[in-house]
C-alpha cells in the first residue's frame, strides 16, 4: 500500500491528477484504451474539473471509457446521482461521446440495473475478465467505499460483479461493484479528504485485526495491482 499525505487539498489534487494521467497514457500505450472507473460523492468534483480544464490536453480522451463504481438509486437527473456530478464536472466539458460512458440505468429496478450493468461491462470487455486500468474510490466517515456499507449483505458477495444492495441505515438501494471486482483492477486509488474521515482512515489502515463487516474499505486488497491512498493532513491526522 502506498500512503500519500498532503498538507493541502490542492497539492493532493495536483498529484492525483498526475497519477491518473500517467496511468491513462500507459494504458493507452499498452492496449489502446483507458478503462477508468469514477467514484461518486463530493470529494472528486474538483479533481474531475481539473482534469477537464488544466489537464485536458494531457490525455487522449477519445480512448478513455468511463464507468461508475457505484450509483445511488435515484433518477439520472437527481442531484444525488453520481453520474450527474461527473457529467457536469468532466464528461460534458470534455465532450465525451455517449458510447464511451457507462452510466448505471437507474430508471430500472436496482436488481435489473445491476444485471444490465454487468451485461454492458461483459460486452465492453468482450467476455474477458473485468480488469479495469484504474478504479478511483472515496470513503465515507463510516468506512464505506463504493456502496459497500458496514453490516450489509453485499460484503459477503464473492462474485466479480456489479450488484444491488439494500442499505438499511439509508433506507435505500445502491448499485455497486463488489469487493472482488474492485480487487481485480490494475490500479486502485483512494481519495479521502477532511477531519470527518480521520477516524475511519485510522480504523481501515491501522487496525491490528481486520473487521471488514464494520470497516468495509478493509476489503480493498488488489490481487495484482497496487492501492494508493491520497489523503490530506486532516484525514490522516489520527495515523501513527
Ligand atoms: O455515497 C457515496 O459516498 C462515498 C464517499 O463520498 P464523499 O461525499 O464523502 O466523498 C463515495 O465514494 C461513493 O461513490 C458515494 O456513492
Amino acid at each position: 500500500m502506498n500512503l500519500l499525505i498532503y498538507k493541502t487539498q490542492s497539492e493532493l489534487l495536483e498529484d492525483l491528477a498526475a497519477y491518473i494521467i500517467k496511468i491513462a497514457n500507459k494504458s493507452i500505450e499498452e492496449h489502446d484504451r483507458f478503462n477508468f472507473v469514477l467514484t461518486g460523492g463530493n470529494s472528486p468534483k474538483a479533481l474531475y474539473e481539473m482534469l477537464a480544464t488544466t489537464y485536458k490536453d494531457k490525455i487522449d480522451w477519445t480512448k478513455v471509457f468511463f464507468f461508475f463504481g457505484d450509483e445511488r438509486n435515484v433518477m439520472p437527473d437527481h442531484e444525488s446521482y453520481n453520474g450527474l456530478m461527473a457529467k457536469r464536472a468532466i464528461l460534458d466539458p470534455l465532450n465525451i461521446p455517449a458510447k464511451q460512458i457507462f452510466y448505471v440505468d437507474t430508471t430500472l429496478a436496482p436488481e435489473k440495473a445491476a444485471i444490465e450493468y454487468n451485461k454492458a461491462l461483459t460486452k465492453h470487455f468482450n467476455g474477458a475478465d473485468l480488469v479495469f486500468d484504474l478504479i478511483l474510490l472515496g470513503m465515507g466517515d463510516d468506512a464505506h467505499t463504493a456502496s459497500l456499507f458496514p453490516e450489509t449483505t453485499i460484503l459477503n458477495n464473492e462474485n466479480v460483479e456489479i450488484d444491488s444492495v439494500f442499505v438499511e441505515k439509508l433506507s435505500t438501494y445502491r448499485i455497486t461493484f463488489t469487493a472482488p471486482l474492485i480487487n481485480k483492477a490494475k490500479n486502485i486509488a483512494f481519495l479521502v479528504f477532511g477531519e470527518s474521515k480521520a477516524k475511519a482512515v485510522k480504523q481501515v489502515i491501522e487496525s491490528d485485526k481486520k473487521n471488514p463487516k464494520l470497516y468495509p474499505a478493509q476489503l480493498i486488497d488488489p490481487i495484482d495491482g497496487g492501492v494508493t491512498w491520497f489523503l490530506d493532513s486532516a484525514a490522516a491526522s489520527l495515523l501513527n
